[in-house]
């Protein structure tokens, strides 16, 4: 019997661009990343009233690309800040929309791509989805002690690309996601190094405003008492202090620029401080991951480092050299972030798993 043929628009929103990519099943056949200029956010209170500009951005590029949005069967986007939930693919519903649009955990730029899959979907009468969203809380009940009563460790990491990529780790090897044991560590903007095992993400850092390694942005776990000096210093305000967290500390805060090709090229070219930052990033990275080897008590298939960042070779290679005593290392560079959306809608589409509903807050 011939295959069903459902064509998917997917898109993953980031803070100065958004990555949107056409799937037939499972097939890429178009991708693009719209970049848009920071001067066309800068009126706008609300990371969720950007969405109109994006969804216009979005529509303008398919119809260059000659892509009839009448053919479309689903949207998909990034999920984003939402309640703790489950990994799996969701229908964006009400109280999703609700959640993103208020930012009620924060915000971050996923928290559009369901907003913006939904707006899109709804003109045109078909589903959309969103797929293991940033949120997805799978922790062991050990995993989410932090030794302060009162504050929990939560689970806020790159759910999608750890998962589709320890799927298929575990499929090239003709077992199923919930035998494998792995380690998978994804360098982004944010990094996060998570605990894969029985299906789930027991353990993992959490990489917006949490704790884990530092990254090209994040301050990851910094020393507490300080931190509560600069609080009440009177120096920031709080969304200055959150801010500077999440997007001016790390790499950026000590080098001034989160891009990584061109520190490679600063430290090519004999900068001293910016070879001891990056290699200081490595070497948090490989003690979480020495961490994360505890939690499966060195019983690991496999450690995947993943993400964008592990395009860099050279600090691929400082992390390895830390790790590879523990077990296999596989590097999957890239986020792969548009092929693990379609992936996740066409597993609904074609039945093979159910949509997941969002809670509404009272049940
Ligand atoms: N092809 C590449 N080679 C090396 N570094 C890259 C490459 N693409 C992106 N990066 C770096 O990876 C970091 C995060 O990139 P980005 O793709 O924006 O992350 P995210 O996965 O969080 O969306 C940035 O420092 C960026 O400079
Ligand atoms: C919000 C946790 C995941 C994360 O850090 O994403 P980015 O690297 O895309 O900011």
């Amino acid at each position: 019997m011939q295959e069903q043929h459902h064509r998917i628009l997917v898109l993953n929103p980031a803070s100065d661009a958004t990555k949107i990519g056409v799937f037939d099943n499972d097939i890429l056949i178009m991708e693009k990343t719209l970049h848009h200029s920071s001067d066309a956010f800068d009126e706008f209170a609300s990371l969720a009233d950007q969405s109109a500009v994006r969804k216009q951005a979005i529509l303008e590029a398919l119809d260059e690309e000659g892509m009839n949005v009448s053919n479309l069967a689903a949207v998909c986007g990034r999920g984003g800040l939402l309640r703790p939930i489950e990994g799996g693919t969701y229908l964006v519903n009400e109280a999703m929309l609700e959640d993103l649009q208020k930012g009620i955990l924060g915000q971050h730029a996923s928290n559009l791509g369901g907003i913006v899959a939904y707006e899109i979907a709804s003109g045109l009468n078909i589903p959309s989805f969103i797929v293991d969203p940033v949120v997805v809380d799978e922790l062991s009940p050990l995993a989410r002690v932090s030794g302060f009563s009162g504050i929990e460790r939560k689970s806020i990491f790159h759910a999608l690309n750890q998962k589709a990529v320890a799927r298929r780790y575990a499929k090239e090897r003709g077992q199923s996601y919930e035998e494998v044991r792995l380690i998978v560590a994804h360098l982004g903007k944010g990094i996060t190094v998570g605990v894969h095992q029985g299906g789930k993400v027991v353990d993992v850092n959490n990489g917006l405003h949490g704790d884990g390694p530092f990254s090209m942005e994040r301050a990851g776990t910094i020393p507490s008492g300080d931190l509560v000096e600069l609080c009440f210093s009177g120096q920031y305000s709080r969304r200055e202090m959150l801010l500077k967290l999440v997007r001016n500390s790390g790499v950026s805060g000590y080098l001034g620029t989160s891009d990584s090709v061109r520190i490679e090229r600063r430290i090519k070219n004999g900068d001293l401080a910016a070879k001891s930052i990056f290699d200081a990033m490595a070497y948090q990275v490989a003690k979480e991951i020495g961490a994360a080897s505890a939690v499966l008590e060195g019983r690991i298939d496999a450690i995947i480092l993943t993400g964008s960042l592990v395009h860099g070779k050279a600090l691929t290679e400082e992390i390895t050299k830390r790790i590879r005593w523990i077990s296999d290392v596989v590097v999957v560079p890239g986020e792969n972030e548009l092929q693990a959306l379609a992936e996740g809608a066409v597993r609904v589409l074609r039945n093979e798993e159910d949509a997941k509903v969002y809670p509404a807050l009272s049940e």
